[in-house]
C-alpha cells in the first residue's frame, strides 16, 4: 500500500530524516517511533502531500505520488489524516464533523455514508451530540470517522492518543488496534510512546539520529536491534562488557556474569533480523542483557547489589551492580522483595544473543 525508497526530507535544504525502503502491506498497522524532532510529524507531511521531500519516491497503492518527476496534491492523494489535538469542530455536531470531508458529493449520498462510518466507530446514537459532549476516546473515534469518510487509501494519524488522560491510552491503542483491523484499515501512526506502538502495530519504524534505523516488527526490534541506539531506544537493557574467547574450536563471549557460546545461543531469528558481526578472537564487544535475561537465585556465587528498586506489582525492576562494577537491570518477581544496598544471587539466561 505504501512504498518509500531514498527518501530524504528537510528544510531549507537540510537534511533532516533518510528513509532508504520502507514498505507498509495493505491493512497493516505501521507506527513510527523516535525522539523528538526525528522528523515523525515531517515525515507524515511527506506521506500526506501537505509537504514535498528533497528527494526520493513515495508509492501509494502502487500509484506513483511523488518521485523526481511526479508530485500529486495532498488533495488527489487519496489520504486520511487524524491531527495529534484532533482538531473538531467545536460549533458543529458530530455528523457536521464528519460531513466535513464529503462536501463534494449529493446531499443523500452523503448523508448515507455519515450513517455509515458513524456505524462503523460505533457512534450511531451520538450524531447530533457537539465534541464537547464526547469523551476522549469518542471524540478520536469522531476524528477517525471523519478521517475515513472520504475513503481514503491510508489513515495517517499524528499522536492521536496525546491528549487523552495517560492512563487511558494503552486500552485506546489496542482498542483502535481492533476497529482498524475490523475495517480493513491501512493505517500509519506518529506516536513516542513504546508501550501504544507495541499494542497498535504489525510494523515499527525507529527514526534517530537522521534516519529510519529499522523498520520491523516489536518482536524483531525487541529482540534484534540493528544498532546500539534501537537496542537502548526499544525496551529496557543494559549493555555487559564481554571479550570474545575461543574454547574447543567454539567462540565463546567471556563476561562478568557467564561464558556465551556464541553458537547455542544466537537463533535463527538473530541472524534473519540483522547481520551477526564477524568476531575475532581477544576482541571486546558490548552484549545487550534485558531485565528478563538476569534472573533471581539465592545459591547463584554471583552476588550483585541492589542500586535502585522500582516496583511494578507483579515485579520489581531492580538496578543492580555487579562485580566488575557494570550495573545491569534485573525484573523479579515482586515476592524477591530486596532493599538498596542488599545483595542476592543472580544468573544470565540470555536467550538472544546481542552484541555490538
Ligand atoms: N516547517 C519547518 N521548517 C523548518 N524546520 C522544521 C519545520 N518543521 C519541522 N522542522 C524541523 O524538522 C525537525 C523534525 O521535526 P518534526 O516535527 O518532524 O519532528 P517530530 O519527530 O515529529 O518531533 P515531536 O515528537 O517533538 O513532534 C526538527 O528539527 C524541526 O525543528
Amino acid at each position: 500500500m505504501l512504498t518509500i525508497q531514498n527518501l530524504n526530507l528537510g528544510y531549507d535544504n537540510k537534511t533532516v530524516l533518510r528513509i532508504d525502503d520502507l514498505q507498509l502491506n495493505k491493512g497493516d498497522i505501521g507506527c513510527v517511533l523516535g525522539p523528538s524532532g526525528s522528523g515523525k510529524s515531517s515525515f507524515l507531511h511527506v506521506v500526506s502531500g501537505i509537504n514535498s521531500p528533497m528527494s526520493g519516491s513515495i508509492h501509494l497503492n502502487q500509484r506513483i505520488v511523488f518521485d523526481a518527476e511526479v508530485n500529486v496534491p495532498a488533495s488527489d492523494r487519496a489520504v486520511g489524516m487524524v491531527f495529534q489535538d484532533l482538531c473538531l469542530f467545536p460549533h458543529m455536531t458530530v455528523a457536521q464533523n464528519v460531513a466535513y470531508g464529503l462536501h463534494s458529493i449529493v446531499k443523500a449520498a452523503r448523508d448515507s455514508r455519515i450513517e455509515e462510518v458513524l456505524s462503523l466507530v460505533e457512534l450511531s446514537d451520538f450524531a447530533s451530540r457537539f465534541p464537547y459532549e464526547l469523551s476522549g476516546g469518542q471524540q478520536q473515534r469522531v476524528a477517525i470517522a471523519r478521517a475515513l469518510a472520504p475513503r481514503p487509501e491510508i489513515l495517517l494519524m499524528d499522536e492521536p492518543f496525546s491528549s487523552l488522560d495517560p492512563s487511558l491510552r494503552e486500552q485506546l491503542a489496542s482498542d483502535l488496534r481492533v476497529l482498524l483491523k475490523k475495517l480493513g484499515i491501512t493505517a500509519l501512526i506518529v506516536t513516542h510512546d513504546q508501550q501504544e506502538a507495541f499494542a497498535m502495530a504489525d510494523k515499527i519504524a525507529v527514526f534517530a539520529d537522521g534516519k529510519c534505523q529499522q523498520w520491523g516488527s516489536a518482536y524483531d526490534l525487541y529482540h534484534t536491534p540493528v544498532n546500539q541506539d534501537v537496542a537502548t531506544f526499544i525496551g529496557e537493557g543494559t549493555f555487559l562488557k564481554g571479550q570474545v574467547v575461543e574454547k574447543d574450536g567454539n567462540l565463546y563471549i567471556s563476561t562478568a556474569l557467564a561464558e556465551l557460546n556464541t553458537q547455542e545461543v544466537t537463533t535463527a531469528n538473530t541472524i534473519d533480523a540483522r547481520e551477526t558481526p564477524k568476531l575475532s578472537i581477544g576482541e571486546t564487544v558490548s552484549v545487550l542483557v534485558r531485565p528478563d535475561d538476569i534472573l533471581h537465585r539465592d545459591k547463584s556465587a554471583h552476588k550483585a547489589t541492589v542500586v535502585n528498586r522500582q516496583f511494578r506489582g507483579a515485579h520489581i525492576m531492580y538496578t543492580l551492580a555487579i562485580s566488575n562494577g557494570d550495573e545491569v537491570l534485573c525484573l523479579a518477581p515482586s515476592h524477591h522483595d530486596h532493599q538498596i544496598g542488599e545483595a542476592f544471587g543472580i544468573s544470565l539466561d540470555v536467550q538472544h544473543l546481542i552484541y555490538f
